[in-house]
């Protein structure tokens, strides 16, 4: 998978060299460059932002820079995603669907965001996505770029040692994922479930299933109610 960031702080994604997403690029899974926007600038000041049309907190990014750097960057077969507060949720179907494609694009705005007319510009030319992390307003697009790349790296062929892990997910089940515990069986004086060192993997499998749906039940309300009755079978109903 081919991918570009395009920001003033390229500095910032210096993590996506470390540990998995380190490895997927030295293995060539992951082909990643950032480019500084600046780049796009020509006047000696290096400028990529002004003040708000209508007024308004803070500054707004030009157009001019972006436009020539998504020219420069973003050819035939890219989709380009924009992190941004009024985005879609981003969710794991999301990260799904951006891991299956070619090549994306990431443009990480800062001060009060990105001139519209670069995104709609955009749009005539290939597939855009905003997209949002959450009900909160950070400072740019680059911390949630670093998010987005880690969701859609672990997707990626062998990346994930165990390909397992994959299929037990919680939010790809629809479900949170039942407590996990490892050795020692007793720390401060609180014991591993007996049911997990019994071997017994029918028991196990259900336990599991069971706590999934206490704590899914309580703390994410949505995902339960959004649980296919179907997927419920008659062992479920006693818990
Ligand atoms: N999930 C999530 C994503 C982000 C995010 C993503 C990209 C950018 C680029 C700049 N900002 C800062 C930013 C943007 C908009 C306002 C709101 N202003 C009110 C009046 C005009 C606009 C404030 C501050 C980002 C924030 N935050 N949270």
């Amino acid at each position: 998978m081919k991918v570009d960031i395009i920001s003033i702080f390229p500095d910032y994604f210096a993590p996506l060299g470390l540990s998995l997403v380190g490895k997927a690029r030295t293995t060539g899974t992951l082909d990643l460059a950032v480019h500084d926007l600046r780049t796009w600038t020509h006047d000696v000041h290096r400028t990529v932002d002004d003040s708000p049309y209508g007024g308004g907190p803070g500054m707004v990014m030009r157009p001019e820079p972006w436009g020539q750097a998504l020219e420069a960057v973003a050819g035939p077969g890219a989709t380009l995603v924009v992190p941004s507060p009024v985005g879609k949720p981003f969710t794991q179907a999301d990260a799904y669907e951006l891991a299956a494609l070619d090549h994306l694009v990431f443009a990480c705005g800062r001060y009060e965001g990105i001139d519209q007319r670069v995104i709609d510009d955009a749009a005539d030319r290939m597939p855009v996505r905003e997209v949002s992390l959450g009900d909160y307003v950070l400072f740019g697009g680059e911390v949630a770029v670093i998010v987005i790349m880690e969701a859609i790296t672990r997707l990626l062929p062998g990346v994930l040692g165990n390909a397992d892990s994959l299929t037990e997910e919680s939010h790809a089940a629809g479900l949170l994922e039942a407590p996990v515990y490892t050795k020692p069986a007793a720390w401060r004086d609180r014991e591993v479930p007996d049911v997990l060192r019994s071997g017994d993997h029918g028991r196990i499998a259900r336990w599991r299933r069971t706590e999934s749906l206490l704590r899914t039940a309580a703390r994410r309300p949505d995902l339960f109610a959004a649980y296919p009755p179907e997927h419920l079978d008659k062992q479920d109903r006693k818990a």
